[in-house]
């Protein structure tokens, strides 16, 4: 498999304090790969980085062949290069159906119909979205919003999905459904996910290969298989209270 994604020794700071100091990553087309870490390891500055909203970056981030380091974030999503931030980050104000007509503004008019089947076929997927269409998204409960923002970036047609705590706040049902979703994605729309998951051994289970980041540098990588079995992810992270 060629890499879609390639990070090479990516640094990034908050003003004078370095946060991810030489990070090195790559995700091929169709995989997912886990990044995992203890709380402030650097995994949310780092998918930032990579979507171009973190701009106080050095380094490497070649997406598809191009370097993308002095694209705009804008740019690269229109490249298939998205990010679904922690917190969601919907448009409260608007309605789930707007929320989910913004996802695909990216897409060209020749695909409208195309949009138009994938919408409905999520929408199966999340019933709940389906009940909630003219609501304002604020009005959503916690799990549903982040069907929504995992909707709404599916319908941008990725070729890369950056997800960040994609499941937090939801019940362990909730959990289930949208990891499910989540692993279907490489076989059953060509995605690949790069994704950070406070629960780290659901996301190695659903993962083919995983980075284990501490203090903004990969201390440990291989077949998420490998990973989880390894002593040191223990040590690292697990240790750490994460789950
Ligand atoms: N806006 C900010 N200004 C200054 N420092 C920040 C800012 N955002 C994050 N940091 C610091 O950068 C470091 C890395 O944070 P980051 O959010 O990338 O870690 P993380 O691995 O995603 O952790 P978490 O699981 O807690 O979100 C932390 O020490 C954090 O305190």
């Amino acid at each position: 498999m060629s890499a879609l994604l390639q990070i090479g020794d990516l640094h990034a700071r908050y003003g004078p304090v370095q946060v991810v100091t030489g990070m090195e990553l790559e995700v091929a087309d169709g995989e997912i790969v886990a990044l995992v870490g203890a709380n402030g390891a650097g995994k949310s500055t780092t998918l930032r980085a990579v979507a171009g909203l973190h701009r106080e970056a050095s380094g490497t981030i070649r997406f598809a062949g191009r370097d993308v380091l002095g694209a705009s974030a804008e740019r690269r999503a229109r490249a298939g290069l998205r990010l679904v931030p922690e917190g969601r980050r919907l448009f409260g104000r608007l309605t789930v159906a707007e929320n989910l007509t913004l996802g695909a503004a990216t897409r060209p008019r020749a695909q409208r119909a195309e949009v138009a089947r994938e919408r409905a076929e999520l929408l199966e997927r999340f019933p709940a979205l389906d009940a909630a269409l003219g609501k304002p998204a604020a009005t959503l409960s916690g799990g549903q919003q982040q069907q929504l923002a995992l909707a709404r970036a599916l319908l941008g047609a990725p070729r890369l999905l950056l997800l960040d705590e994609p499941t937090l706040g939801l019940s362990p049902r909730l959990t289930d459904e949208v990891l499910a979703l989540i692993a279907s994605l490489p076989r059953e729309r060509g995605i690949a996910v790069l994704l950070v998951e406070q629960h780290v051994r659901l996301a190695l289970a659903i993962a083919d290969r995983a980075a284990v980041l501490r203090r903004g540098r990969v201390v440990l990588a291989g077949a998420a298989a490998d990973v989880l079995a390894s002593p040191e992810l223990e040590a690292q992270v697990l240790g750490e209270g994460v789950r």
